[in-house]
């Protein structure tokens, strides 16, 4: 795989999490966008370069990208004059936040596969860090390059595999070790409206997976693998499995034609641990990386039997999200939910939105309408006008909507998690209990206990999860004070010696109390007129020395002391006559030293 980089800057959950809470104690108001991290969903648009069908062909290209205004333009098709057909073609121009031109690798502006990443994915990944959920989804007709924008290939890699990457380049980057990351993928199908897990090795398929709901969870696939990975390698070998399972087949408008929707799931969660509070700040963000099956028409893929089936549902499915849409970009939605009535009405409205009446949309409820970031790449093919005008449209009305994404953060005590724990198991006992006497009732019951059964399972996975992260945070707490201790070494010795000398010098200064040094007269004249000579000592006639007059008793040791400073004198003066015979310095020569 090539070899690339994410530039994102590394993270620190403490500087991010206080944002809101500062908000509120300051007292400043929030607005709207900044209460729920709103914002529209961000709409790019790729062109692809000509396929060897469309070269053969010699069709013209029909797109124009204007890379200063990100301006996408369709031009009408030649049309033959023998042709009978009635329909009118027209130029039609939409502006998206990007319009991404890959479709002449010779122009200045073509975008390749690390800019598509660098102008949103990087960006998507941030907002993952944040503690926001995000989802990106490719959308366009068969063959228009969904899976090369989303997946790639192992020499241009796409948004997913760079995601994966950037993800943990910049975890390695964390390295003060204070957060602990967690970090689970999931890879899913959705094929003739069933979900299929996509890391379950073939021969322990176990088939289609049921959609569930909960109010904790929301909508959820039960028993999906949920794989934990440490590292990029883990996810590029999950990666590999996914797309050999995933469904494809051979179509007349794309020979690897993906037949299903592929759901690509990364969760990442931070947790931080506050050594002086006991404090865990738990951040969770799930990113959806989502590669829809193209848009086909039946006459042009020439499909029949199961390939017609299947088209049959991926349109199925694509009809309900664009009505999802349309629905969530309806301008009477847009508008605060004080200018929109009633309650009442509000919920109406939001029952209006079909997101049941397809797996998909029912699986992206939150990522299209709710708490989350989301983007779409519109892929379009460079010259099929109806196609891709259709695809225009949709990307155009995908713009309007607007998500309510938020921080997805808790601060949790130690003693909270303990207690979490302690009610997990209680949920847990009282489960096993039911279990264990449905499973002797009679049979009419034994789909509830089924369900039963399933969820005392999710519900021992998800404590097994929290008893992991509170290992992990215990590894944090060890970390943080081996790192603390480690800090504190340098300036404990410091401290130890500054002790020692502090000691030494209070020994000297209570020695020299209890014994003060007196020195002899005449030394002290010597020494005063010595020091007199070099510098101003200060000391004068009145001096406390000269006060002590008197008080030597160390006779013996004055007479020594005057011999020496006799013998000093002598010494000197014989230095002073060597100097006078020897004015250069000269050595003596031998035999002159004797006289
Ligand atoms: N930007 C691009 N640069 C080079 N080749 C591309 C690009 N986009 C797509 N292709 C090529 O076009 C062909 C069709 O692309 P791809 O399989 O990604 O389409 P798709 O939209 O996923 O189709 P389907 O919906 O049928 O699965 C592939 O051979 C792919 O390598």
């Amino acid at each position: 795989m090539g070899d690339y980089h994410s530039s994102a800057t590394a993270p620190s959950l403490r500087s991010r999490v206080p944002v809101i809470e500062e908000m509120v104690e300051q007292g400043r108001p929030m607005t709207p966008g900044e209460l729920d991290g709103g914002g529209n969903v961000k709409v790019v648009v790729r062109v692809r370069k000509f396929v060897p069908r469309e070269l053969e062909r010699r069709t013209p290209c029909l797109i124009h990208m204007n890379p200063a205004t990100q301006q996408t333009t369709l031009s009408p098709p030649i049309v033959s004059a023998d042709s009978h057909s009635r329909k009118t073609y027209e130029e039609k121009k939409f502006t998206f936040d990007n319009s991404f031109w890959s479709h002449d690798e010779e122009d200045a502006h073509y975008a390749h596969q690390e800019d598509i990443y660098r102008s949103f994915g990087e960006e998507f990944l941030e907002h993952n860090f944040d503690g926001y959920h995000t989802c990106i989804f490719a959308y366009g007709q068969t063959g228009s390059g969904k899976s090369y924008t989303m997946m790639g290939t192992p020499d241009q890699p796409g948004l997913i595999p760079r995601t994966c990457r950037g993800l943990f380049e910049k975890i390695e980057e964390e390295q003060n070790g204070s957060i602990t990351y967690n970090v689970h993928v999931s890879y899913f199908e959705i094929y003739n409206e069933h979900v299929k897990d996509l890391l379950t090795p073939k021969s322990k398929d176990c088939g289609y997976l049921k959609i569930r709901e909960s109010k904790l969870d929301g909508v959820y696939v039960q028993n999906l693998t949920d794989e934990q990975v440490k590292n990029y390698e883990d996810i590029e070998r999950l990666m590999m499995v996914g797309d050999a399972n995933r469904t494809t087949a051979s179509t007349k408008m794309n020979d690897t034609s993906s037949r299903s929707h592929a759901v690509f799931t990364l969760t990442l969660k931070q947790i931080q641990h506050d050594l002086a509070t006991d404090t865990t700040i738990e951040r969770l963000a799930r990113m959806r990386l989502v590669d829809l099956a193209g848009s086909e028409r039946a006459n042009r893929t020439e499909a029949t039997g199961q390939r017609l089936r299947e088209g049959g549902n991926i349109n199925q499915s694509l009809t309900t999200l664009g009505r999802v849409i349309a629905a969530l970009a309806d301008p009477k939605r847009q508008k605060p939910a004080s200018m929109r009535g009633s309650q009442n009405q509000t919920k109406r409205r939001a029952e209006v939105v079909p997101y049941r009446d397809s797996v998909l949309t029912w699986l992206l409820k939150d990522s299209l309408g709710g708490n989350s970031k989301t983007a779409m790449v519109a892929c379009i093919s460079p010259s099929d006008y109806e196609e891709t005008l259709s695809t225009l449209r949709y990307a155009d009305q995908a713009k309007r909507i607007r998500t309510r994404a938020h921080v997805n953060q808790d601060a949790v005590s130690a003693a909270e998690r303990d207690q979490k724990i302690v009610e997990m198991q209680e949920t847990i006992r009282a489960l096993q209990l039911s279990v264990n006497a449905a499973a002797t009732r009679k049979r009419d019951e034994a789909d509830r206990a089924r369900d039963e059964l399933e969820d005392y399972q999710r519900q021992v996975g998800k404590m097994q999860r929290a008893m992991d992260e509170s290992r992990a945070i215990s590894e944090v707490k060890i970390r943080a004070l081996t790192l603390e201790v480690d800090e504190i070494k340098p300036q404990n010795e410091a401290l130890r010696l500054e002790v020692e000398s502090l000691r030494r010098h209070l020994r000297l200064v209570v020695g020299e109390l209890k014994d003060p040094i007196v020195l002899p007269k005449m030394a002290r004249d010597s020494m005063a007129s010595e020091e007199d000579d070099e510098y101003d000592s200060g000391m004068g006639e009145d001096s406390e020395y000269e006060e002590e007059e008197g008080g030597f008793e160390h006779e013996a040791w004055q007479v020594d002391v005057d011999d020496l400073l006799k013998d000093l004198g002598l010494f000197k003066r014989k230095i002073a006559d060597d100097k006078s015979r020897f004015p250069h310095g000269q050595p003596p020569q031998p035999g002159s030293l004797g006289d």
